[in-house]
């Protein structure tokens, strides 16, 4: 018996169009509510949400078998982490701050058992494994790896085709927030020269035989790097949705 398929890595070498949504509350619950939504994907986000390696698994766990598809989001590209995220579960990563091809195919080898690449091989007490319940887990496993690299720096477009043709680079997320910081305009993604750096770079990554992937919590903005050949689109936070219904509930009542 191999390793079980990543479907969200079948998905993406279809070329459909795949919708997600961040998750944030670093919570089981919270993302099991999300997984019942219908979205193709989620982020588990171990970046800027309060993520550890247990409160990531017990959200692969309740994602295990729904129809949303799961991403890890680690803090950084670390083979050290890398190991340990993926022997809990995980088979797609989404590595922020990638500058280079070197860093790519470094990543690449993290999510690779021997001679392919450096994951260290503990799969017999490893949740990805079943728990050795999946005899061949080791001489599977490398197929079914999916890694998305985020290019979100000025640097990291310069060189966005060479990250792109990475053998073992499945999809480049391009980051807004941070490459609009990086362009000396943080906090407003929407700037033109930003928007042209992001259309350039969707465009970029296409060429490049690879998915491209972003994230925009406003529509039109979402339908706008749609129309710019995004495929892996996310939509929504989920901390953002509950604290804007929130506000705006309290806000319907506040003259009684
Ligand atoms: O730079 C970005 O934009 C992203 O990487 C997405 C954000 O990190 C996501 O957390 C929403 O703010």
């Amino acid at each position: 018996m191999p390793a079980p398929e990543n479907t969200f890595k079948s998905a993406l070498a279809s070329g459909k169009m795949l919708y997600g949504c961040w998750t944030g509350f670093a919570d089981p619950y919270a993302t099991e509510i999300l997984a019942t939504a219908g979205f193709d994907w989620l982020v588990i986000d171990g970046e800027h949400a309060p993520n550890d390696l247990r409160s990531i698994m017990a959200q692969l766990q309740v994602m295990d078998g729904k129809s949303s598809m799961p991403i890890v989001r680690l803090p950084m590209g670390e083979a050290w982490l890398i190991k340990q995220v993926l022997d809990v579960g995980a088979q797609t990563l989404l590595i922020p701050m990638v500058e280079s091809a070197a860093e790519a195919r470094d990543l690449v080898r993290a999510m690779r058992y021997p001679p392919e690449g450096i994951r260290g091989s503990g799969a017999a007490l490893a949740r990805a494994s079943r728990f050795s319940d999946i005899p061949d887990y080791v001489a599977t496993a490398n197929d079914q790896m999916c890694l998305l690299v985020q290019v979100e720096t000025v640097s990291g477009i310069a060189a966005l085709e060479e990250i792109a043709r990475v053998d073992g680079v499945d999809g480049v997320f391009i980051g807004p927030s941070d490459l609009a910081a990086d362009m000396g305009h943080l906090g407003d993604s929407s700037r033109p020269e930003v928007q042209a750096a992001i259309e350039d770079a969707l465009s970029a990554i296409r060429a490049a035989g690879k998915a491209p992937g972003i994230l925009a919590v406003d529509h039109d903005t979402a339908l706008t790097y749609r129309d710019w050949g995004a495929q892996f689109l996310a939509v929504g936070i989920d901390v953002v949705m509950l604290a804007t219904a929130a506000r705006s509930l309290r806000e319907r009542w506040r003259d009684g």
